[in-house]
């Protein structure tokens, strides 16, 4: 198969979708990969290293587009490659189609097969290839939550973690998942009084034999959130309901009991954000206020430390592109029931029922088209 890795497009964004060890374990499964010219660099990884590694650098995403069986990219195609995706391209990136209907619209009239990263899913339930990113985000929202605490950053000025004789900042995390817990994780450790709740009496329990004494462990309520936000320094946005749209849980109303300068970080944004008055933003302009409250809500937060992340990307990606590369997307599917979960839109048909819900789409079951 020919595989083409793009540069990635999006604002800030400096991860790229195979690392030069990718690329080697690729060429040893026996297939030709293009990567494009300059993709690396924002990751440490220059033309020539993917060449030594076995890559064909091609100069333009057109190429690739025109060249390329399987399309590998880090975050969803933008407008201006829209017209570039063919018939029957295999498409695997981060799609988070149930918070992009023009996106979702536009991979079902190119009738290209559109497997996301975020809904491949274990029999465990856990979802691999979204993992190692929430591992990353998780942990950066505490530090972007104590940056913007800061007065210079807008904050109402308050050290998160205290010092010896001055009490430190509250943080209040909703989702104890991989995000919730990797961003409690930092939480406590500098010292913060953290809580952290979840719809799920057992993770619950798991978690309080895991965390620290300074994390709290609740079941989520609106009532419980509605008296924790009012006292909260920092609040992150971490729910997940696999593929589909994020719950808004945190009201504007609640929102008017917060401290002035108190910061807002929600993670949960790529599916649409758990705060009322989220909305996407970029790397370049991360945050607004409503309120008197930061809002930080960047969709691709892993991008800003991509050193990081496209190694962990790719760790976990590439058991998964191996073998969708060597049997074909459907043999692959029909074999591995965690690339079944993947299919999103598949052949003009939707085959997530979270993203056809969120629409009012209708849904294909991904077995009818194997
Ligand atoms: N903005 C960014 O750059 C990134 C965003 N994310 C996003 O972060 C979100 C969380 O991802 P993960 O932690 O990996 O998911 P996860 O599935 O590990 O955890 C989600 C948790 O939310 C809990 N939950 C569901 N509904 C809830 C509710 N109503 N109240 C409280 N808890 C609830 C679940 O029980 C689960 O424990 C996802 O939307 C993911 O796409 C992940 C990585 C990067
Ligand atoms: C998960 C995701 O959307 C990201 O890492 O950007
Ligand atoms: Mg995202």
């Amino acid at each position: 198969m020919i595989l083409g890795i793009l540069k990635e497009i999006k604002a800030e964004e400096n991860r790229v979708s195979m690392t030069p060890a990718g690329v080697e374990t690729m060429k040893q499964n026996g297939h030709t990969v293009l990567v494009e010219k300059h993709a690396g660099i924002g990751s440490g990884f220059d033309d020539a290293l993917y060449a030594a590694y076995g890559a064909e650098i091609v100069d333009t995403p057109k190429e690739i587009f025109g060249r390329a069986d399987m399309l590998m990219h880090v975050k969803e195609p933008l407008p201006s490659e829209y017209d570039l995706i063919r018939e029957g391209q295999i498409i695997f990136t981060y799609l988070h189609l149930a918070a992009a209907k023009d996106l979702t619209e536009m991979l079902i009239k190119k009738k290209s097969v559109n497997i996301a990263y975020e809904t491949i899913q274990k029999a465990d339930g856990s979802l691999p290839l979204l993992t190692p990113m929430s591992e990353v985000a998780g942990r950066m929202a505490i530090q972007q939550g104590a940056k913007y605490l800061e007065t210079t950053q807008g904050g109402h000025g308050l050290l998160l973690g205290g010092v010896p004789g001055v009490d430190p900042g509250m943080v209040v995390i909703i989702g104890g998942g991989v995000v919730g817990t990797n961003a409690a994780k930092m939480a406590c450790g500098l010292g913060a009084k953290v809580y952290l709740l979840d719809v799920s009496l057992d993770r619950l329990r798991y978690l309080s034999d895991v965390m620290p004494s300074n994390c709290f462990l609740l079941i989520f309520t609106p009532s419980i959130l509605r008296d924790l936000i009012s006292r909260a320094d920092v609040v992150v946005g971490a729910v997940l309901r696999p593929g589909a749209k994020a719950p808004k849980l945190a009201t504007r109303d609640m929102l008017k009991s917060m401290k002035k300068g108190s910061v807002l970080v929600d993670v949960a944004i790529d599916q649409g954000g758990c705060f009322e008055t989220s909305k996407p933003t970029t790397h370049a302009n991360p945050i607004y206020t409503v309120e008197g409250v930061v809002h930080y809500c960047v969709a691709n937060m892993p991008g800003a430390v991509p050193k990081t992340s496209t190694v962990a990307l790719t760790n976990a990606t590439l058991p998964y592109v191996v073998e969708i590369a060597n049997k074909g997307w459907k043999k692959a599917m029909k074999e591995n029931p965690d690339i079944r979960y993947g299919a999103n839109v598949v052949n003009g048909n939707v085959t997530y029922k979270g993203v056809a819900d969120a629409f009012g789409l209708k849904y294909v079951p991904i077995d009818t088209l194997l």
